[in-house]
C-alpha cells in the first residue's frame, strides 16, 4: 500500500512495502500518463533510463497494459545510454530492448536508439541533432518556460552516489546549461563512455517518474528527500530535477528506510 508525502510544488512523494508494488503503481502510472496524452495530443514520449528501471516496468507488459495501451502512438529515447553496440550488455537500449520493448508493439521507426559508431562526441551531437529534427517536424514540442524539448514522460532512476541520466556528482556535465545531449568520457560507473540529457532538458518534461528500489539507495534519498543536505557538501545531481507538470518518486520501503 502506498503512502503519499507531498515535497514541493509539483513533487510527490511515494512510498510503498515492496519493489513489487512500486511495479504495480508504475505500470498504472505510466498507462494513465499514456491514456492522457495520446488523447491530448496523439502520441507519447517516453524517455527511458538504463539500470533497474526496466526491471521495474515489468508490469507495464503484462495483462491488462499490454492491451490496452496504444503502443503504436509511443515515441521511445533514452535519458542515457553506454557508447558501445547495441548489441554489447552494457548498452541501455539492449536491456530495454530484452526487458520492454520486444514485448509491445511500438513500430521500430518510433524507437530512437543512438548512432554508436562514433566518438562519444559525435553521438551525442548525433543524437542532439535528431532531436532537433524532430522538434522542427512538430513530432517533439517545445517548452514555453525554457525552450528546450519537452517531452511527456522520463523513467528515471539514481545511482548510490546520487546520479541521474549519466550526470555524476562529481562531473562538470551537471552543469550544462546550453546543449541538449552532451557526453561524457570518464563515466565513474562503467562504461567510461556515454552521451546523456542536460538538465535543461530533462527538468522541462511534462512528467518524470523518480522510480528508487533498494536499501543501497537509502543513503542518496535521505539526501535528497530527507531536507538534511549531503553531509560531504557535493549536491547531488538527483536533488536537481524537476518537472514541469508533476515530478513524482516512487520508493519501496527500503530505499525509504532512512527517511
Ligand atoms: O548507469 C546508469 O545508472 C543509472 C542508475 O542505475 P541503477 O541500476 O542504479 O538503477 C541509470 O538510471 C542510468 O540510465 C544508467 O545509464
Amino acid at each position: 500500500m502506498a503512502s503519499a508525502t507531498p515535497k514541493k510544488h509539483k513533487t510527490k512523494v511515494l512510498k510503498f512495502d515492496s519493489e513489487e508494488d512500486v511495479a504495480v503503481a508504475l505500470a498504472k502510472y505510466t498507462a494513465d500518463l499514456s491514456e492522457k496524452y495520446i488523447k491530448e495530443k496523439g502520441s507519447f514520449s517516453v524517455v527511458l533510463s538504463g539500470g533497474s528501471l526496466i526491471d521495474t516496468l515489468r508490469k507495464l507488459v503484462e495483462a491488462p497494459y499490454k492491451d490496452s495501451v496504444d503502443w503504436s502512438k509511443w515515441l521511445i529515447f533514452w535519458v542515457d545510454e553506454r557508447v558501445v553496440p547495441l548489441d554489447h550488455e552494457d548498452s541501455n537500449y539492449l536491456l530495454a530492448s530484452r526487458g520492454f520493448l520486444s514485448k509491445v508493439p511500438i513500430p521500430s521507426g518510433n524507437v530512437y536508439a543512438i548512432n554508436y559508431q562514433k566518438s562519444p562526441e559525435a553521438v551525442a551531437d548525433d543524437y542532439e541533432e535528431r532531436l532537433k529534427q524532430l522538434v522542427e517536424r512538430k513530432i517533439i514540442p517545445v517548452s514555453n518556460i525554457s525552450g528546450f524539448p519537452k517531452f511527456d514522460l522520463m523513467l528515471l532512476g539514481m545511482g548510490p552516489d546520487g546520479h541521474v541520466a549519466s550526470l555524476f556528482p562529481t562531473r562538470t556535465q551537471r552543469n550544462e546549461k546550453k546543449r541538449w545531449v552532451t557526453f561524457i568520457t570518464d563515466s565513474p560507473k562503467p562504461p567510461p563512455p556515454r552521451i546523456t540529457f542536460t538538465f535543461p532538458v530533462i527538468n522541462s518534461a511534462s512528467d518524470i517518474a523518480m522510480v528508487i528500489t533498494g536499501a543501497e539507495l537509502a543513503d542518496a534519498t535521505k539526501i535528497v528527500l530527507g531536507g538534511g543536505g549531503n553531509p560531504d557538501s557535493v549536491p547531488l545531481p538527483a536533488a536537481e530535477v524537476s518537472a514541469e507538470n508533476e515530478l513524482t518518486w516512487f520508493l519501496d520501503k527500503d530505499a525509504a528506510s532512512k527517511l
